[in-house]
């Protein structure tokens, strides 16, 4: 367990501990209102059972979460025998109301000696300290298939190894813990010493490793043989390191993505917490808005994937909450989750009517909880994905790009830094698609747009904003070092060779670059960028021009 994960269950203890030290000192409370509805007359019982009522539906909704279930479950149960005579409006007798404070009374006696039940495992997804280079390993019996890797793939800045015997093999993986393993498999059999590598490779928890297949030829036998071992890939000889690029690409951006964000809105401060906890332990992150009026300020600041809401809060209910939501367009998309003790499927049901997707009744169990938000988070991230995301390049998509130039105009007049826009386009690409086909252009198309991203920084905004046209912005970035950070991928780029119909080739682009002047429009910015673009072209193309 990391040392941030070791806090975490410490703050977890400690947070429990508190609960608990505040569960006794809650009860003298508890047991002197039961004695006033003892007391009352016809007039005052309601509003001192409705208080009562909200004390057992509070300690029926964290009881269990703090590993009290069984406290929790009486607390609900006294919560609806409180219920049931508010219902009717009925004062309950003598006889019911003594029963009911023995009850309170038995409860509160009970719960100083009820043991914590603390939760098993909790739900941690795979630790990811992946980069978007790999660690790549190609065992093979000869030198060829490593050096071919080697050259194809370390312009994109993966490190290619390559070793042919099962010792050293055994040593590499040891000393790299390699993200990937390319095997040459010439045959279906694969020796036993073998085998068991691979499989423990694959199954080790700090860092497994996927395995790709590189076959002989295309047949149902040798794919199987593939599966078998375990594969994610299988590629046949002479192999398409651009094909392969791309699927280290879509593994490395799966498993690096930033981390799922969850907005808590519930007035319940400790409980809250505790959400918290556990979902920051399960690798999301979490905010807590412990007041409802404060939850929009809340969303803007922290872009949820996914917003977590109490039902019962004093100022507003979360129905309401949530309709205030989806008043935004922007946050049409984000999974409502409410969090109740409501165990009324009717009431559930209201609830989701008027917005919200889900409903999660308290109390969840920890792992529950945190695969539940995981899930709905992941989904939630997909179709966001989907919606703004090129499917072929994973780059942002025409629409987005632009909105995205125009933030960063914004962003770069208020802070006066440096913006370099820069429009690309792949050279002669129609001979590309004319004499290997649209598939290989495609594969063409993908590679520049990983080759992109591994270069880029995080900050930088990349965008497909036509066919074989990329937009690109550049913040807080010189004319002179975007020129030189373009050169430097212009060349890595012209040096992936591609293959197809058992040839070679290599392709390159132009470049245009304009430093964004924030006086104008983002369009007009764009047509300063492509008329460099132009120029680029016009001056023997696979060059970088300034506006
Ligand atoms: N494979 C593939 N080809 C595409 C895609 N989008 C556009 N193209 C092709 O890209 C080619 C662009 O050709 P042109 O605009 O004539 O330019 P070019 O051949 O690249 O020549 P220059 O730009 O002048 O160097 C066309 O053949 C389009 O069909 C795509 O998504 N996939």
């Amino acid at each position: 367990m990391s040392a941030k994960r070791d806090d975490i269950q410490q703050q977890l203890e400690q947070l429990r501990a508190s609960y608990l030290a505040q569960l006794q000192q809650g009860w003298s409370d508890v047991m002197a209102e039961a004695g006033q509805l003892l007391e009352a007359d016809n007039s005052g019982w309601q509003s001192i059972a409705q208080a009562l009522k909200l004390r057992f539906h509070t300690l029926a909704g964290s009881a269990g979460t703090f590993g009290l279930p069984e406290l929790g479950q009486q607390a609900k149960a006294l919560e609806m025998e409180l219920g049931a005579w508010l219902d009717i409006d009925r004062r309950p007798d003598l006889t019911s109301k003594q029963q009911f404070l023995e009850r309170v009374q038995e409860l509160s006696n009970h719960s100083s000696h009820q043991q914590q039940q603390l939760p098993s495992t909790l739900f941690q997804p795979s630790d990811d300290e992946f980069t978007r280079k790999a660690r790549i390993l190609v065992f093979s019996k000869d030198g060829q298939l490593g050096q071919q890797l080697h050259s194809a793939l370390e312009p994109f800045g993966h490190q290619v190894q390559s070793v042919q015997q099962l010792e050293l093999l055994r040593a590499a993986v040891l000393e790299r813990q390699p993200d990937v393993l390319m095997l040459d498999m010439p045959q279906q059999r694969v020796p036993q010493g073998l085998k068991t590598l691979i499989n423990t490779m694959q199954k080790d928890e700090q860092h497994p490793t996927v395995l790709f297949v590189v076959g002989e030829k295309e047949s149902f036998a040798h794919s199987l043989a593939a599966v078998r071992l375990g594969a994610a890939g299988y590629f046949i000889k002479p192999v398409n390191a651009a094909a392969i690029e791309l699927r280290i690409q879509r593994l490395l951006t799966k498993r690096q993505q930033a981390r799922f964000r969850v907005l808590i809105v519930d007035d319940d401060v400790m409980l809250a917490r505790h959400y918290q906890l556990i979902i920051e332990q399960a690798g999301m992150e979490a905010k807590v808005v412990n007041d409802p009026a404060k939850m929009l300020i809340g969303l803007q600041g922290f872009q949820p994937d996914v917003i977590l809401l109490d039902v019962n809060m004093p100022e507003c209910s979360g129905p309401e909450l949530a309709q205030i939501i989806r008043f935004k367009d922007e946050w049409l998309g984000v999974p409502i989750i409410y969090l109740s003790s409501e165990t009324d499927s009717q009431r559930q049901l209201d609830a989701l009517v008027k917005a919200g997707d889900d409903f999660i009744s308290k109390p969840i169990t920890d792992q529950a909880l945190a695969v539940t938000v995981f899930a709905r988070a992941q989904r939630a991230r997909q179709l966001a994905e989907m919606m703004t995301r090129d499917s072929l390049t994973g780059l942002l998509q025409h629409a987005t790009v632009k909105d995205r130039l125009s933030d960063e105009i914004a962003k770069a007049k208020r802070s006066k830094q440096e913006l370099v826009v820069a429009m690309l386009d792949l050279d002669h690409f129609k001979k590309v698609n004319d004499q290997y086909g649209h598939l290989i252009g495609d594969q063409v198309i993908s590679s520049l747009a990983n080759l992109l991203q591994q270069k880029l920084r995080k900050t930088d905004v990349i965008g497909r904003y036509g066919g074989e046209e990329f937009l690109l912005a550049l913040p807080d970035c010189s004319l002179q070092k975007a020129t030189d950070i373009l050169n430097n991928i212009r060349q890595s780029f012209q040096a992936i060779p591609f293959s197809a119909q058992e040839q070679s080739f290599s392709c390159t682009f132009s470049a245009g670059l304009a430093r964004v002047d924030t006086q104008l429009s983002s369009d007009e910015n764009i047509e300063r960028a492509d008329q460099a673009l132009y120029k680029a072209k016009h001056n023997g193309r696979n060059r970088v021009e300034l506006a």
